[in-house]
């Protein structure tokens, strides 16, 4: 919920397309691949309705379409009549993610073009081409109905969160309520949390509801991740940093948008309290909207930093009522997400045009500010990752978060972030880079 602003459009750099030998035992999306670079003029869907008409064979699908007196034309299938028309379209390579799919090491990984939308509704796509796993009906539905209706009450007196970003002092497009386990969490997170270089004054208690419904998400999602683990991760291991811990959520972010018109912008969660490769839970109530999510891509080189960050379109999970997106460890480090605003929408019988969504968090304890590295401005900062530069890609670092307070100036504290395999951050390493004086390089 930190971010919420569009970035800037940045100069787009071709990717160059993947190489291919002729294979038989490539999946399709690989000789759709090779079929691409054969025939650069068609279209990825004429190109794989070709191939489909020539069972998967490339050179037999190459030869009929060389014979074609127009190649150049569109040849739209006969009865291709569905929501998704082919994921297919969609495959390129992508060199620099740290997660491949385990059981299927040679296959492309499939990736929406520049400017175009791939739209994933079932399960088994969101879990193979994104970050993310979804369970549809997650709660039973009275029990989902109940917490909606909870929930829109509650939002009434939510509010935008506003920042200053540069010299301006924006608002969120939807209002927002955070919500903690215990008095006294609630009193540390007044005093000694900060967001966006600020402190919030509107923190509530978990009403008993969400606290039931946190039990329920913790369970889902320590199975979803140790899934995830054994199905995708290289050599069926957590990824470097992700904790062994069970993920056991203590706050929740409760976001409202209160039409179709309210969003949220491209952003990475902060991970600032939360730590390397968090994992969130993400219940979605009422309205149906589209999270959308984008890889961030490696620039280039450094002349140019974050040139290349657009590169490749996006994907929309379709999100209805009662759904569980679980976002997970490769997500916050490798990936966007927003909630765009939408053209049109169905309304809800109960919350009408409005959408509630709760995010769980995992507020781990030692990332807690009294622990984390304090800037010259004396305000615990921030944890970040190296997103736009080549050099130190994927690289954590602490910086000062005290220029995102409205009226005050920050300062250029830098400090790379060490952190065990676990992801517990290294405290000791960390100092002796700042006492050798390569904590202020940034
Ligand atoms: O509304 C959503 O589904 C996502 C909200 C979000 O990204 C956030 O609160 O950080
Ligand atoms: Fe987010």
């Amino acid at each position: 919920m930190e971010a919420f602003l569009a970035r800037k459009k940045r100069r787009l750099t071709p990717e160059p397309e993947p190489v291919h030998d002729n294979n038989d035992d490539e999946p399709t999306e690989v000789k759709l691949a090779m079929l691409s670079s054969l025939h650069p003029a068609l279209e990825q869907e004429t190109l794989l309705d070709v191939l489909l008409a020539h069972d998967g064979s490339v050179s037999a699908a190459s030869a009929s379409l060389t014979s074609t007196t127009s190649p150049a034309k569109k040849q739209r299938p006969s009865g291709a009549m569905c929501a998704q028309t082919s994921l297919k379209h969609f495959a390129v390579a992508s060199p620099n993610s740290s997660v491949v799919a385990a059981r299927s090491p040679k296959k492309a990984r499939l990736m929406s073009k520049k400017g175009s939308t791939l739209h994933l509704y079932s399960p088994e796509d969101i879990a193979e081409h994104t970050p993310c796993t979804i369970i549809h009906n997650f709660l039973p539905a009275d029990l989902a109905d109940a917490l909606l209706l909870e929930l829109l009450e509650e939002s009434k007196t939510f509010e935008k969160i506003t920042f200053k970003l540069f010299d301006t002092v924006v608002s969120s497009p939807h209002t927002s309520g955070f919500f903690v386990g215990t008095a006294a969490e609630q009193d540390s997170q007044r005093h000694e949390y900060l967001y966006n270089g600020a402190r919030l004054t509107d923190v509530r208690t978990l009403t008993p509801m969400l606290d039931a419904v946190k039990a329920r998400v913790r369970d889902a999602v320590n199975e979803e991740i140790q899934t995830r683990i054994r199905t995708r991760y290289p050599g069926g291991k957590k990824l470097k940093h992700q904790s062994p811990r069970p993920w056991s959520p203590n706050a929740a972010f409760v976001n409202c948008y209160a039409g179709p018109q309210q969003s949220v912008g491209w952003h990475s969660d902060q991970l600032t309290y939360l730590g390397p490769r968090a994992v969130i839970g993400s219940l979605s109530l009422g309205v149906a909207r589209e999270f959308r999510v984008r890889r961030v891509v490696c620039p280039k080189d450094d002349g140019d930093a974050g040139a290349d960050a657009d590169l490749g379109g996006q994907i929309a999970i379709h999100l209805p009522h009662n759904s569980l997106l679980i976002m997970h460890a490769e997500m916050q480090e490798e990936w966007k997400h927003s909630v765009a605003p939408a053209q049109v929408i169905d309304p809800h019988p109960l919350a009408g045009s409005k959408r509630i969504n709760i995010t769980y968090r995992d507020y781990r304890p030692e990332f807690h500010p009294r622990f984390t590295p304090r800037c010259k401005c004396g305000v615990p900062g921030v944890l970040r990752v190296v997103q736009k530069k080549r050099e130190n890609w994927g690289r954590y670092f602490w910086m000062c978060h005290a220029s995102n307070v409205p009226g005050k100036e920050g300062c250029n504290f830098f400090l790379w972030a060490e952190f065990d395999e676990d992801g517990s951050p290294v405290w000791e390493r960390m100092k002796s880079a700042v006492r050798s004086g390569n904590g202020n390089d940034g």
